[in-house]
């Protein structure tokens, strides 16, 4: 037994809240993270004000380095935008940004110093489906107004939580299969106050923006539990297959060799119970065999009337074995025996019944029949000629090998029936038969009787 299968119901149950705990586990996982300084490969801090990105009049860096800027909004500078711009491009190729698409949210810990109610976020795509590389304005804006009270501590905003800009949409007439957020390639963001942006100072300093997302998504996290699950079931279930398919071909080497087993049994047995039911000298049935027939046809007689014994007996059978021997007198019996069997009915039965004496069991046969099978069967047995050749034990061996000096040897039988009656036993029509083979007898021999009926 192997360690799995004394243990399965615990792997089981294992498997399964270790399934759980990974399941509810995503959100402990470590977290990557992207922060924004000015320092970081190829991102560019600016400030801008007014139209252009120059450094306007209206915003200028307390501390560049601490990313620490001022606004300082006066009345002449009506209707002027004012913010930090963070572009992650290198120029000229501004097109080739950063990929944000697997972060979940931007930590901000902001100090803001104003008067301002809010502060605009954006996060600005470029995708060759909708923005042209020569138009800085193409690329997705994507942003969210944040309300400065509820940056006095740092926050984390959802990027789920931004929003595709409406003015954007309608200036590139974007279509609805590309109007939602896209963070895959952010050329740059930014933060401003968009318009219009009270009098006098704002300061704002960025003291950290810091993007963060799992490694793994919680949707791929599920995924590969669910594709473990699914590839333990399709392994176990390919391994019981083929479990199931030896055992099952060991199941049919087994029952082929249990039939084989059981054939050969068979065969045995029914050679064995051929040789404890036939004489093997005549092919006949022995006494054994021929008893247990006439039981059982006794048992069920009604099926087999008529039915009609013959008993044949070899005439002066003692003669041929003392004038030409036992082997010789062997040779006749066995010819004699496999004669009729040769001319009798596949429902009759012949048995040797002792020494040279037959009995033939005729199902079906009344006595007139029985008696003309009789008178066959005697007319066929002295008709064969009996050979003699290869008797060398004979005693008239010289006779033999002069063939002119001693004719074929003739043998005759004599023949006794009687059909059975109503209510008589196997042994009262025996008899019956055996009276007529007697009178057969009594009567010279070579002939046959048919047996008287007791009620006649
Ligand atoms: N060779 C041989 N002889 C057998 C066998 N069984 C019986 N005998 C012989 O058959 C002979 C039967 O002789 P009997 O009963 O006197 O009858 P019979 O000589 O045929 O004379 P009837 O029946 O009156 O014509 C005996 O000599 C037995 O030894 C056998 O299996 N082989």
């Amino acid at each position: 037994m192997s360690f799995y299968s004394r243990h399965r119901h615990n792997i089981q149950l294992a498997a399964v809240l270790l399934t759980v705990l990974a399941a509810v586990s995503h959100r402990w996982l470590p977290l990557k993270t992207y922060e924004i300084t000015g320092s970081k490969g190829h991102t560019q801090l600016n400030l801008y004000s007014g139209k252009g990105y120059e450094y306007g009049e209206e915003a200028d860096w307390v501390d560049k380095d601490a990313m620490k800027m001022r606004c300082t909004i006066t009345p002449a500078s009506e209707k002027t935008a004012c913010g930090l711009d963070i572009a992650f491009y290198e120029w000229p190729k501004w097109e080739n940004g950063i990929n944000l698409h697997n972060y979940d949210t931007v930590h901000l810990d902001i100090d803001y110093q104003g008067s301002a109610s809010k502060i605009r976020f954006y996060a600005r795509n470029f995708h060759p489906d909708y923005s042209n590389v020569g138009d800085f304005n193409s690329t997705k804006y994507n942003t969210i107004n944040l309300r400065t009270r509820d940056l006095t501590q740092p926050v984390d905003v959802p990027l789920s939580a931004l929003v595709v800009a409406d003015w954007w949409l309608d200036q590139f007439d974007i279509p609805l299969a590309q109007s939602h957020l896209d963070f895959s390639n952010i050329t740059g963001m930014g933060f401003d106050f968009g318009s219009p942006i009270p009098y006098g100072e704002h300061t704002i300093h960025f003291k950290k923006i810091v993007f963060k997302g799992h490694y793994i998504s919680s949707a791929s996290w599920y995924l590969i539990i669910m594709s473990i699950w699914m590839l333990t079931i399709v392994v176990k279930t390919v391994r019981r297959l083929i479990y199931l398919r030896e055992k099952n071909r060991r199941y049919l080497q087994r029952v082929s060799m249990l039939e084989a087993d059981k054939n050969q049994l068979q065969n045995k047995a029914a050679k064995f119970e051929e040789l404890s039911t036939t004489d093997s000298l005549t092919g006949a049935y022995n006494r054994f065999g021929i008893d247990r027939i006439i039981t059982n046809l006794f048992e069920q007689r009604a099926l087999m009337l008529p039915l009609t014994i013959i008993i044949a007996d070899i005439d002066h059978f003692k003669r041929i074995n003392d004038t030409e021997g036992h082997a010789v007198g062997d040779k006749v019996l066995s010819k004699l025996g496999r004669t009729i069997l040769a001319n009798i009915r596949e429902n009759d039965f012949l048995g040797r019944w002792g020494g040279e004496e037959f009995i033939i069991i005729c199902t079906h046969t009344d006595a007139q029949h029985g008696f003309l099978l009789a008178e066959k069967l005697r007319l066929l047995i002295e008709g064969t000629q009996f050979e003699l050749e290869n008797s060398t034990n004979s005693p008239r061996l010289n006779q033999q090998l002069h063939p002119q000096l001693h004719p074929q040897l003739k043998v005759t039988a004599s023949f006794g029936v009687g059909e059975v009656q109503a209510g008589e036993t196997f042994t009262e029509t025996f008899n019956r038969a055996d009276s007529a083979l007697y009178e057969a007898k009594k009567q010279g021999r070579n002939c046959t009787v048919l047996a008287q009926h007791t009620n006649v």
